[in-house]
């Protein structure tokens, strides 16, 4: 999820599915609860990378991924326990290249993401303080929930210090679009990878919409099974908070989707064309759909093509929804 301009947002085309992960990972070689510096091997040029939130459930696997990313030379892991605050946070952040952050508490069965707000939307806020501060050309990937109000808050934190760039801020939705390609790929009986679904919107309930008229390669589905495809998709999350049962929410999976769309960041940093992201323009000022991501963050948007009638009442749905998480965001932020 991304603002340009007159609003949009941004999401990834995932390429394999790896969703529902039962269990909290316990990676060996996980980051210390210190913030740790590691170079890639050789030295060779890269970009400087930094993890807020590196010690946790997404964190681990994520820092992982990325370390083991060609185009990554310098690796922040940064966290809360062991650290004594703002000193720490400045260290972890001068001279990034790309921010991620997956730093704050995630669901517990019964919970919506919007019930994170009172927590996370603290913690968001004086992460993108820091960044406006030490690296404010970063390109920064927000993966904190409620995505579709943590990313209007950072924004209104750049803007109050007057380095909002809206090419560079993008809330993470490919885990909506890694899921959406493997429920499409089951039905299928295809290869995940091999399947193209956009997913449009935000993320939470309603406000993720799949396009399910615009699957490629081309299909055709029952209204039973686009109602079912649907729900499904906009409950992925859910699901995995309910079958982990009170210890936290999906992370190998997110640690896959964040690399994939941090991966897709690099390469439009080096110059590299990449024509599957998400983003799009509605009348909302934040809105997940198709872009082209470049040296500058998102370089072009795409449009969000034909929906049928179906998809129509859902986007419907969804502005409502994300228009008023947006404005919580909105408010927090200036209050
Ligand atoms: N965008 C998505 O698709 C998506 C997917 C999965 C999870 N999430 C969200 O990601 C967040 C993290 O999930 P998780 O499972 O890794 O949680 P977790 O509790 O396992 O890890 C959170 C990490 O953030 C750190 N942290 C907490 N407060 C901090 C602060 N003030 N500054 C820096 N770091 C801080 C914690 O110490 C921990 O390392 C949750 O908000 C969750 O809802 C988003
Ligand atoms: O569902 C959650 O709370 C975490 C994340 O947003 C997800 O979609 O898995």
């Amino acid at each position: 999820m991304q603002q340009h301009g007159g609003g949009d947002a941004s999401q990834r085309i995932a390429r394999i599915s790896a969703h529902l992960n039962p269990n909290k990972s316990q990676m060996e070689g996980s980051p210390s609860l210190e913030r740790s510096t590691c170079r890639a091997k050789g030295g060779s040029p890269g970009f400087k990378v930094a993890i807020l939130g590196a010690a946790g459930g997404i964190g681990q696997p994520l820092s992982m991924l990325m370390k083991m990313n060609p185009l990554v030379s310098v690796l922040h892991l940064y966290d809360v326990r062991g650290f004594l605050g703002p000193q720490q946070l400045e260290n972890a952040l001068t001279g990034m290249d790309l921010v991620i952050i997956p730093a704050g508490v995630p669901r517990k069965p019964g919970m919506t993401r919007d019930d994170l707000f009172n927590i996370n939307a603290g913690i968001v806020k004086t992460l993108c303080e820091g960044i406006a501060k030490c690296c404010p050309k970063a390109i920064v990937n927000v993966i904190s929930n409620p995505v579709n109000s943590t990313v209007p808050i950072a924004a209104e934190v750049f803007k109050k210090a007057g380095t909002y760039d809206p090419r560079r801020l993008l809330g993470v939705t490919m885990l909506d679009v890694v899921r959406a390609n493997t429920f499409v790929a089951e039905i299928l009986g295809h290869d995940p990878r091999e399947v193209d679904v956009p997913v449009v919107g935000g993320h939470a309930g309603v406000t993720i919409l799949p396009l399910l008229s615009q699957i490629k390669p081309p299909c055709s589905f029952t209204s039973e099974e686009i109602a079912h495809l649907t729900s499904r998709i906009q409950n992925g999350g859910t699901e995995v908070v309910e079958a982990k049962a009170g210890a936290g929410s999906a992370t190998l999976s997110m640690a896959y989707a964040a690399v994939k769309f941090a991966d897709a960041c690099l390469r439009g940093l080096r110059g590299d064309a990449d024509d599957h992201i998400f983003l799009q323009v509605t009348e909302l000022p934040f809105f997940a759909s198709k872009v082209r991501l470049g040296r500058n963050g998102v370089e072009e948007i795409y449009p969000l093509g034909p929906v049928n009638e179906f998809e129509r009442a859902g986007l419907e749905k969804a502005k409502k929804e994300l228009a008023a998480s947006i404005e919580k965001g909105i408010s927090f932020a200036n209050k």
